[in-house]
């Protein structure tokens, strides 16, 4: 079930702002005008009086500022030090989800496909977002974040609760804002592997399997969709993340197990075993 709460944390996470300000009370004052005899003692009292706060005030000046408007961020839900996550992207029906399923049985990974939650969430009795969900998927365009973040961010939650740290996230970030949400409000990513593919080998394997997956996109209308908003849209986060030296790049227009014999070898490279 999508907690709806989380959704509507996702959209209120806009950086607060706290305004701090210094107030300066002046002193009081009486009516009453002090006996003669002690006016002097109360000049110099006075005096003194006004070289101290002189002083005062003037080392304020120079270290106090009067006003701080400082960005308070909330900041990720986990740490990346119980809670590593590994993006897993490439353009459409290349392998991802197999060579995933691989991990799980040799690595003990939890994996979570995006399009697999939102295809759940899509199914679920009541869902608000169902008919969205099943347009954006057939029109191979982009759900909102916050429906997509927010699934993961239960998912991720609840296998967390389990015990579970190490999490293949596969068929996400697809959009700038989603990158930037899930790191800033989940959690920060370790890497991304990114699986290099030509459209013809996707082409390929998406029609095949569209003889038997039931998938509203695995057909040549959606598929050329899909195509489209991988390269306009998603391709634009690898490179993001490999312009900060954060991207594993492999190829995988060869048999399961030889790929998976390079998804090893990169994961090895980065010390997990
Ligand atoms: N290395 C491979 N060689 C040949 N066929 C493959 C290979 N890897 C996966 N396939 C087949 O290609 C099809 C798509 O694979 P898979 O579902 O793993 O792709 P995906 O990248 O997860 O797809 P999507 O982008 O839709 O999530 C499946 O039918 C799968 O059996
Ligand atoms: O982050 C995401 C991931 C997926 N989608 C939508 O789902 C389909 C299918 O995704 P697969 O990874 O091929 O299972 C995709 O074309 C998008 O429409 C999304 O919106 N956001």
């Amino acid at each position: 079930m999508l907690a709806r709460g989380l959704i509507s944390r996702h959209l209120a996470r806009a950086p607060r702002r706290v305004f701090l300000a210094t107030r300066f009370n002046s002193s009081s004052q009486s009516g009453t005008p002090p006996p003669k005899s002690s006016r002097g003692k109360i000049l110099i009292a006075l005096g003194a009086l006004a070289v101290a706060t002189t002083v005062v005030s003037l080392s304020l000046k120079k270290s106090e500022p009067v006003s701080v408007k400082e960005p308070v961020k909330a900041g990720p839900a986990f740490s990346d030090k119980d809670v590593s996550v590994i993006f897993v992207l490439g353009g459409p029906g290349l392998g991802k989800g197999t060579q995933c399923a691989k991990l799980v049985n040799d690595k003990h990974f939890v994996h979570l496909s995006a399009g697999d939650l939102l295809r759940e969430e899509q199914k679920r009795e009541g869902s608000k977002y169902g008919e969205l969900i099943a347009q954006c998927i057939k029109d191979g365009t982009i759900v909102p974040q916050e429906v997509t973040v927010a699934l993961l961010e239960q998912a991720i939650g609840n296998e967390h609760k389990n015990g579970k740290s190490r999490f293949l996230v596969d068929g996400f970030p697809r959009k700038m804002d989603q990158a930037h949400t899930f790191e800033d409000t989940i959690v920060k990513s370790a890497f991304t592997l990114f699986f290099e593919c030509p459209e013809q080998v996707m082409l390929e394997r998406l029609l095949e399997r569209g003889k038997t997956s039931g998938r509203t996109d695995d057909n040549i209308e959606s598929i050329k969709k899909r195509f489209r908003t991988f390269v306009d849209t998603s391709m634009p986060v690898v490179d993001y993340f490999a312009s900060q030296g954060r991207v594993v790049k492999l190829r995988c227009d060869e048999p399961v197990d030889v790929v998976y014999g390079h998804v090893v070898k990169a994961l090895e490279s980065r010390g997990i075993n």
